[in-house]
């Protein structure tokens, strides 16, 4: 049984290759702290009035649960000491949150989902936090959203922490994915397994297929040969798996393989998907194109996105590399 911290983890990949500061290395264990204390929230359930709505609406147009909005909390008073952090983005606050008193400037911007799958905190179903880091562009002024309008490619570490019957906190830092799970007794994150890999190939999918009527061509393309099974042009039966926590759903496949998608659908043809890129789909594809998998929006990469709002949404195909390219491949055919 490994007994490699995360402190020690990040240590060691900065010795070895360099590409951690120690500015950073100290933004990424805050972030796993504050995980920690919404790990112990979450676990409280109805012990800890932590379940329900808020009764607040966020920028979504979403009802807020009170989760939502403490661990939102959590993460803003964890980070707010300043350091080396200039700024952070959440999708529960509409703005940025400039931090105050940053040292000289800080020198990264935290962005984060702070409790995914909300509609699962009540229903005792796996949720978490996505995080993602960008370093502050370089010049004299101030921190403004646009310095927060990166592409993905731009990230230096992303990572998601997901509260179920372990909690695991899983990060790239640019070499390959690592996952550490809570070591309840010792309070602190155990490194449990690295170079994750993702299988090339696989036979299950996630896609929430209540709003099949209302997706496009390629992407009911694809699933129709999925349900056809082995009689089918795939030529092999396929598994179907939907949490509706993105999380958990990625966690499988980081975990034995699969596809995810949230596709755009007619209901809201202006909107391009449910998921927003800067926090939710930009750190999720980072991390399965650093296990081997693909990430696009059905016709270009994820990573690739120039971002022009801070909560604009995205088309989400991620996964199993042959299978993301197969799905593209039908919607630029
Ligand atoms: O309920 P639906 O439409 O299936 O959507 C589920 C998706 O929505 C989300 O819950 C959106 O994230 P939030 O819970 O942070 O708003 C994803 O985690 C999940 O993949
Ligand atoms: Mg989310
Ligand atoms: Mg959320």
């Amino acid at each position: 049984m490994s007994n490699t911290s995360l402190t020690r983890y990040l240590v060691e990949q900065q010795r070895t290759h360099g590409h951690i500061p120690g500015q950073l290395r100290l933004l990424i264990e805050v972030v796993a702290r504050a995980c920690k204390r919404i790990s112990h929230a979450v676990n409280k359930g109805a012990l800890g009035d932590v379940l329900g709505s808020a009764g607040t609406g966020n920028v979504q147009g979403e009802i807020q649960k009170k989760l939502d909005i403490i661990a939102n909390e959590v993460l803003i008073e964890a980070n707010e000491w300043g350091g080396h952090l200039a700024g952070m983005a959440s999708e529960e606050m509409e703005g940025i949150h400039v931090v105050p008193n940053r040292y000289p400037r800080g020198e990264y911007l935290l962005l984060f989902d702070p409790l995914d799958g909300s509609s699962n905190i009540d229903v005792n179903v796996s949720i978490g936090t996505i995080f993602s880091v960008l370093r502050m562009p370089e010049d004299d002024r101030g921190v403004d959203e646009g310095d927060f309008l990166q592409a993905g490619t731009k990230q230096v570490a992303a990572g998601y922490c997901i509260y179920g019957p372990q909690t695991t906190l899983v990060l790239t830092v640019g070499d390959g994915v690592a996952m550490f799970t809570l070591d309840r007794e010792q309070g602190s994150f155990v490194l449990t397994q690295e170079d994750v890999r993702i299988p090339e190939d696989t036979k299950e999918f996630a896609i929430n297929m209540s709003n099949m009527r209302h997706w496009d061509a390629p992407v009911k393309r694809y699933i129709d040969e999925c349900l056809a099974g082995k009689e089918g042009p795939r030529g092999k039966d396929f598994n179907m798996r939907w949490v509706a926590s993105m999380v958990a759903d990625v966690h499988r496949i980081l975990t034995r393989g699969g596809i995810f998608m949230y596709p755009w659908d007619k209901r809201e043809p202006d909107k391009p998907g449910k998921l927003r890129l800067m926090y939710e789909a930009n750190p999720m594809s980072w991390l399965i194109e650093q296990a081997g998998g693909a990430a696009t929006n059905g016709r270009e990469r994820i990573l690739d996105l120039q971002p022009k709002k801070l909560h604009e949404r995205v088309s989400v195909i991620l996964g199993s590399k042959n299978e993301v390219e197969r799905v593209t491949r039908y919607h630029t055919e």
